[in-house]
């Protein structure tokens, strides 16, 4: 028993070191997910890289994480020196870029959280294969997409993985770290270590259609718009039901406002596409038309709901 006691310290030991070598964070993608998972590591104490290919996307993301920041001093340290000096400090580890390559040269860990788009996606992760360090690791937010698809654009399956990050990521305990049959063990305890040192609650998941949460959550989003398309309630009924029914902090309706509904076409499309003669994942003509006439959700100002003030 002793012996395998030692391995398990071991085991602890090695992936706390590891995760302790993940300084230097390169996060690509400033918006709703990777602006919160930027935030989440600088006030952390890691050394942030911010990257967006649209340098508009980047001041907002600037001024999303001065507001957050703000809300989470105020939790902790209610108002005065303290609460500054932690949205300071956390500042003060946070650089923007719109250079991908020369943002990941001194990386440990690089997160994507770019637009749900598998072409996109490689093509990114192509690129930085060839510009980041040797140990450096890899890991995509993707809500649908699988991990391996993404990670067969680059030579180091082994330092590759899914961290699937949950939205407000300054809210939201639970990360899912993902890996594929290449990642190594030493790469999957670095990512579950990091997500600790992120204050995070890790859980394991395969490399499955929406891991867990989305698994789950995603089916019920849909079934949720097709009763609204069957005529049988109103979006708002629907999300009244499920907070006082069900005890949800928001309806599926809120949800998907929330989270935009071009990430959620984006999922469905893909899932369509794997799945053709699952009716679950049928397009939807009242997202299709509601995407197409650029209501996103929370995002644009309006999705289900209009958010204009
Ligand atoms: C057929 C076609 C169908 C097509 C549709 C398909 C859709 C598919 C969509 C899937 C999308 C991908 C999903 C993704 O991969 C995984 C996810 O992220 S799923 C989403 C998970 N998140 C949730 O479920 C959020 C649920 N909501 C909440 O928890 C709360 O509502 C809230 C967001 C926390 C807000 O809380 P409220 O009480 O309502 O409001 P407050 O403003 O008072 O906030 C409470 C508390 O939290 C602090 N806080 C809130 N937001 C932030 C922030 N951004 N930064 C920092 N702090 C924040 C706030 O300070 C409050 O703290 P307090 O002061 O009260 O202690
Ligand atoms: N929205 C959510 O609730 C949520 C939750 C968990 C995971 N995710 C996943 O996170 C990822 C991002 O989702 P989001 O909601 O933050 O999307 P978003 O549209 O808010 O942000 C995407 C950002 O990526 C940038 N971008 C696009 N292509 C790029 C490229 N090639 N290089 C650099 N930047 C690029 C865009 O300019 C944009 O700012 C998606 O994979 C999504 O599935 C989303």
């Amino acid at each position: 028993m002793a012996f395998f006691n030692h391995l398990a310290r071991r085991s602890f030991a090695q992936s706390a070191a590891m995760a302790n070598a993940i300084k230097n964070v390169t996060v690509i993608g400033s918006g709703l997910m990777g602006s919160g998972i930027a935030q989440v590591a600088a006030q952390t104490g890691h050394n942030v890289t911010m990257v967006d290919i649209d340098p508009v996307a980047v001041e907002k993301a600037q001024k999303r994480i001065g507001a957050s920041i703000a809300r989470v001093a105020k939790k902790k340290f209610g108002e005065g020196d303290d609460a500054a000096k932690f949205m300071n400090e956390s500042m003060s580890h946070l650089k923007t870029s719109t250079d991908a390559v020369a943002s990941v040269e001194s990386a440990d860990l690089v997160v994507e959280a770019i637009v749900e788009n598998l072409k996109v996606k490689k093509e990114l992760f192509s690129k930085l294969d060839g510009a980041a360090p040797a140990h450096t690791i890899f890991a995509s937010n993707t809500s649908s997409i699988p991990i391996a698809k993404i990670a067969e654009a680059t030579s180091r399956l082994d330092r590759f993985g899914g961290l699937h990050f949950f939205n407000p990521v300054p809210v939201m305990k639970l990360l899912e770290v993902v890996r594929i049959p290449e990642t190594s063990d030493g790469t999957y305890e670095a990512m579950k270590g990091w997500g600790k040192a992120m204050g995070k609650v890790t859980v394991e998941c395969k490399d499955t259609p929406g891991f867990i949460v989305n698994r789950l959550l995603v089916p019920y989003m849909f079934e949720a718009v097709r009763l609204v398309e069957r005529g049988e309630a109103s979006p708002r009924d629907v999300d009244t039901a499920m907070k006082l029914g069900a005890g949800h902090p928001m309806g599926p309706f809120e949800l998907m406002d929330y989270v935009g509904l071009d990430t959620g076409k984006f999922i469905i499309d893909g899932w369509h596409a794997d799945y053709p003669d699952e009716e679950i994942f049928k397009p939807s003509p009242m997202l299709e038309k509601l995407v197409a006439d650029g209501k996103l959700g929370v995002k644009s100002g309006e999705g289900f709901y209009s958010y204009k003030k």
